[in-house]
C-alpha cells in the first residue's frame, strides 16, 4: 500500500515476505533476483518490499548518478545494520554512518594513495612468486579459486599485519583457517550477512555479529602483537599497513577530529582484510575462468604480457599500468562478474527527485542493480559474450552511470587501486608461465550460489594449468 499511495509501480508482492521470498529462502542470488525485477519493469524506478520494508530500485542511469554523485550528501549512508552493541564491529568503516563514517574515511584515504600502493609492490610480488612455485609443483587440474584464496590470504596477512601466513606450505595454516571461517560457506555467515544487508533492524535488535567474535578477537590480537614487535624492532621497514598507520600517527595534527587510537587502527586492519579478500579473489579467478573459455583472448593477453616483461626486464608498477589489454580484460570480468551485484544507499533526509513528484522518505533503502545494468543489451551488446574490446574507449558512464564495479561517489570502493594492482600482478605471473584450459569440471555457464550475497560460483572454478 505504501508504494501504491505514492503512485510508484511495485511488482506484485506476496504476504509477509513482500518481494523478497526467493532470496529469503536462498532460491535465487540477490543479483539474479534484482535482475529479474529489473528486466520486467520498464520504468526509471520502481518500489519493492523486503518483508514490510519499502525500498526503491533505480533503473535510470541519470537518477543513479544523482544518488551516487550529484546529490550524494543526501545519500551518504549504506543500508547495512549499525552494530553499536559491539565496539570492534562498530569501528568497521563500511558499517559506519554519517559524521563518524566521514571522519574515518578521510583519515583512511591516504593509506590507498598510489605512492603507498607502489611501495607495497615488492611484497605483492614475492607472494605471487610463492604461488608460482606452488603451481609449478602442482600442475594439472586445479581449483583456481582455492589457489587465489591462498594467494590473497598471504598477501593480506603480509600487507596488513606484516606476518607470513604460509598458505602454500601448510594446508592448515592459522591464517588460512581464519579466512576460511570468515569467507567459506556456513549457514551462519549466509543468514547473518544477508540480515545485515536486508533486515538491518533485526540484525541490530538480535545483536548479531557480522564477523564472528572469535575471528575479530584473533585478528585484533595479531594486530596488537605485530605492533608490539614493531615497537621493539622499529617501524617503517615493512611498508605495510602497520607502518603506514604509525607514520600517520606520528604526523598527527592535533586539530584532527578523529583520533586513530589503536583500537580503531586494528579495526581498520580487519576491515582491509575483510573487504579486500573475496573481492580480489573473485576478480582474479573469474578472469582466469573466462580466459579458459576464450583462448584467442588468452593468447592476445599473453602476447602483451610477454612483450611488457621483455621491454621492462621484469614486472614493475609502471609496466602493470601500461598493459592496456590486461586492463580491458579485467574490466570485462568486472562487468560480467561484479563481485557485489548491487549497491545500496539510505537517504538521510526526505528527498524529492528533481523534475518528478517522487519523494523518498528519510531512511528508505535505495538499491542500484548494477549487475542487471552490466547485463543489459541496451548498454552492452551481447552481454553474455566475454569481449574485452568493448572497453577500448571506456565511455560507458558519459550519460549517467551504467558501469559500476567499484561503485561511485564519496562512498565508492576505497581499495580499488589495491584490488586492481593485486589482480594484475597475479594474472601476469600466472599467464607468463602457464596455459589455462577448460577441463570437464569447468562450469560453463557459471551457476551462482544463492547462499552468498557476493557473486560466487556454486562449484568453484576448476581448470587445467599447463606449463608453457
Ligand atoms: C577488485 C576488487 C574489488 C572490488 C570489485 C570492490 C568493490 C567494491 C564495491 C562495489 C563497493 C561498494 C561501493 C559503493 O557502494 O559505491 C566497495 C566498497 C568498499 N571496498 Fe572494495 N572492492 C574491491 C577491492 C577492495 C580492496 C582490495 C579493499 C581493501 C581494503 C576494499 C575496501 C573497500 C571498503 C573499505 C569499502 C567500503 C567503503 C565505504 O563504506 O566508505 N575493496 N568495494
Amino acid at each position: 500500500a505504501y508504494w501504491k499511495k505514492k503512485g510508484v509501480h511495485c511488482p506484485k508482492p506476496v504476504p509477509i515476505f513482500g518481494n523478497f521470498s526467493e532470496v529469503c529462502f536462498f532460491q535465487k542470488t540477490v543479483g539474479d533476483w534484482l535482475q529479474n525485477l529489473y528486466d520486467i519493469v520498464h520504468l526509471d524506478y520502481f518500489g519493492i518490499y523486503i518483508f514490510d520494508q519499502p525500498a526503491l530500485v533505480l533503473k535510470s542511469p541519470e537518477l543513479i548518478r544523482r544518488v551516487l554523485i550529484q546529490d550524494s550528501v543526501n545519500f551518504i549512508n549504506k543500508t547495512l545494520a549499525e552494530p553499536n552493541h559491539d565496539e570492534a564491529l562498530s569501528n568497521l568503516m563500511f558499517l559506519q554512518k554519517d559524521e563518524r563514517w566521514k571522519a574515518f574515511r578521510s583519515r583512511m584515504t591516504p593509506v590507498f594513495s598510489s605512492k603507498k600502493i607502489k611501495a607495497l609492490l615488492p611484497t605483492l610480488d614475492s607472494e605471487c612468486r610463492k604461488m608460482k612455485a606452488y603451481l609449478v609443483r602442482n600442475t594439472g587440474i586445479l581449483e583456481c579459486k582455492g589457489i587465489c584464496e591462498k594467494l590473497m590470504t598471504n598477501i593480506l596477512a603480509r600487507c596488513v599485519f606484516g606476518v607470513d601466513a604460509h598458505s602454500f606450505e601448510e594446508e592448515d595454516a592459522e591464517f588460512r583457517r581464519i579466512s576460511k571461517v570468515m569467507f567459506g560457506f556456513s549457514w551462519r555467515n549466509a543468514v547473518v550477512q544477508s540480515m545485515y544487508f536486508f533486515m538491518p533492524r533485526w540484525a541490530e535488535w538480535l545483536r548479531l555479529h557480522f564477523i564472528e567474535k572469535s575471528i575479530m578477537d584473533y585478528l585484533h590480537r595479531v594486530y596488537f602483537e605485530s605492533v608490539k614487535a614493531r615497537k621493539k624492532y622499529g617501524f617503517n621497514k615493512m611498508n605495510d599497513l602497520i607502518d603506514i598507520i604509525h607514520e600517520m600517527e606520528s604526523k598527527k595534527n592535533s586539530n584532527e577530529d578523529i583520533d586513530i587510537d589503536s583500537f580503531k587502527a586494528a579495526a581498520f586492519a580487519v576491515q582491509f582484510f575483510f573487504a579486500g579478500f573475496e573481492t580480489t579473489i573473485s576478480t582474479i579467478s573469474f578472469t582466469l575462468h573466462e580466459l579458459c573459455l576464450n583462448l584467442n583472448v588468452q593468447d592476445k593477453l599473453r602476447a602483451e604480457i610477454l612483450a611488457s616483461i621483455s621491454k621492462h626486464r621484469g614486472i614493475t608498477y609502471d609496466s602493470l599500468l601500461e598493459m592496456k589489454y590486461l586492463d580491458m580484460c579485467i574490466h570485462e570480468t568486472l562487468r560480467k562478474y561484479p563481485v557485489l551485484p548491487f549497491l545500496d544507499r539510505a537517504c538521510n533526509e526526505d528527498y524529492t527527485f528533481p523534475g518528478s513528484n517522487l519523494t523518498v522518505e528519510k531512511g528508505t533503502p535505495i538499491y542500484v542493480p548494477l549487475r542487471a545494468m552490466h547485463m543489459d543489451e541496451q548498454y552492452f551488446s551481447e552481454p553474455q559474450k566475454f569481449e574485452p574490446e568493448r572497453f577500448i574507449n571506456r565511455k560507458y558512464n558519459e550519460h549517467g552511470l551504467v558501469y559500476l564495479p567499484f561503485g561511485a561517489g564519496p562512498r565508492n570502493c576505497i581499495g580499488e587501486r589495491f584490488g586492481l594492482i593485486s589482480t594484475k600482478l597475479a594474472l601476469v605471473h600466472i599467464l607468463s608461465q602457464f596455459h589455462v584450459e577448460k577441463c570437464t569440471a569447468t562450469p560453463d555457464p557459471v551457476v551462482f550460489d544463492p547462499k552468498s550475497v557476493m557473486l560466487q560460483s556454486k562449484v568453484g572454478l576448476p581448470m587445467t594449468l599447463r606449463l608453457i
